[in-house]
């Protein structure tokens, strides 16, 4: 029977140490800013729209969701971005993915100018993490929690063999630099990698992240006894209900540990883009937070 990795109460410690980052941020007269993008109606998006809201404004976090209908023009948005980017009360500014398909991703994203890049996905601040460079700059926050998740709970990278799957900008790529630059040896699948394949791939693995927004591709009988199973995905099935992409009823007797769905990664995700805009607004605002802080 594996051990729960408690997401929630995780990201209520981290949710806490924000906030005492945030009292000392004011204590400067900083309040850390977060401006969203919302455009359309992207159903996990609105699930991470209505939970950050509220999250963000317990813990001091100054955020703004702007929302645009699906039929809005790219220059509309990319006018908007130019107007945060200039704006000094906002240092963080992410917008919700995906867009519309009219909209050029890629222009949005390197439009937004590199240190107001919350979700880290501005080339700049993905070829840092690539080169493992030192020194700060935003790094995407679902596979910054999970770091933190699993530091949280003891669990070492260094010599661990790590299989994620699924290969997005948003996970699985700099999930894959995280793990990497953390001395694991890592495999990136993605849902087209052959059933065989990821099977021997995963019997083989210390650690297991899956992304893929494929409900139940991950089961028990692909499992390592005593592996670490982080599971990202959120689907939504028929009955309303949340799933992840590990089947967790079958997957829970032969893992070590296991995140469920909801309240694993989700809730750290929010937690950890908190801590994000408040690292942001430290460093625009040459506040030196407290050392250490992060580590919970
Ligand atoms: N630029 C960008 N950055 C993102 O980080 C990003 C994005 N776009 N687009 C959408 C996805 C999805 N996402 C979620 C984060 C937290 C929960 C979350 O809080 N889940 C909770 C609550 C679930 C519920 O309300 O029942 C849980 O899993 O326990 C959900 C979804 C961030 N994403």
């Amino acid at each position: 029977m594996a051990k729960l990795i408690d997401g929630k109460a995780i990201a209520k410690a981290l949710r806490a140490s924000v906030t005492e980052q945030a009292t000392r941020l004011s204590e400067a007269g900083v309040v850390p800013g977060l401006a969203v993008i919302l455009v359309g109606d992207d159903p996990a998006s609105e699930i991470y729209v209505r939970n950050k809201e509220r999250a963000a404004s317990k813990a001091g976090v100054n955020a703004q969701t702007i929302r645009y209908d699906a039929e809005t023009a790219e220059e509309t948005l990319l006018a908007k971005i130019a107007e945060l980017n200039a704006d000094t009360s906002v240092d963080a500014i992410l917008v919700q993915s995906p867009v519309p398909g009219h909209i050029d991703e890629h222009k949005i994203q390197e439009a937004i100018s590199p240190a107001k890049d919350v979700d880290g996905f501005h080339p700049e601040n993905i070829g840092r993490l690539y080169a493992n460079r030192e020194g700060y700059y935003p790094i995407a926050n679902t596979p910054r929690g999970i770091m933190t998740m699993l530091a949280h709970e003891g669990v070492k990278l260094a010599g661990k063999n790590v299989v994620i799957i699924g290969r997005s900008i948003l996970v699985g790529r700099p999930m894959f630099a995280l793990a990497q630059a953390a001395d694991a040896t890592v495999s990136l699948l993605h849902r087209y990698t052959p059933d065989n394949l990821r099977h021997e791939l995963l019997q083989q693995a210390d650690v297991v992240i899956v992304a893929t927004g494929v409900a139940g591709l991950v089961t028990g009988a692909d499992l390592k006894a005593g592996a670490t199973v982080i599971d990202v995905g959120i689907n939504r099935m028929a009955d309303g209900s949340l799933v992840g992409d590990v089947d967790f009823a079958s997957a829970e007797p032969v893992a070590g540990l296991i995140t469920p769905v909801p309240g694993g990664v989700g809730p750290m995700t929010i937690a950890t883009l908190l801590q994000t805009t408040a690292e942001l607004a430290a460093l625009h605002h040459g506040v030196t937070l407290e050392a250490g802080w992060q580590t919970i």
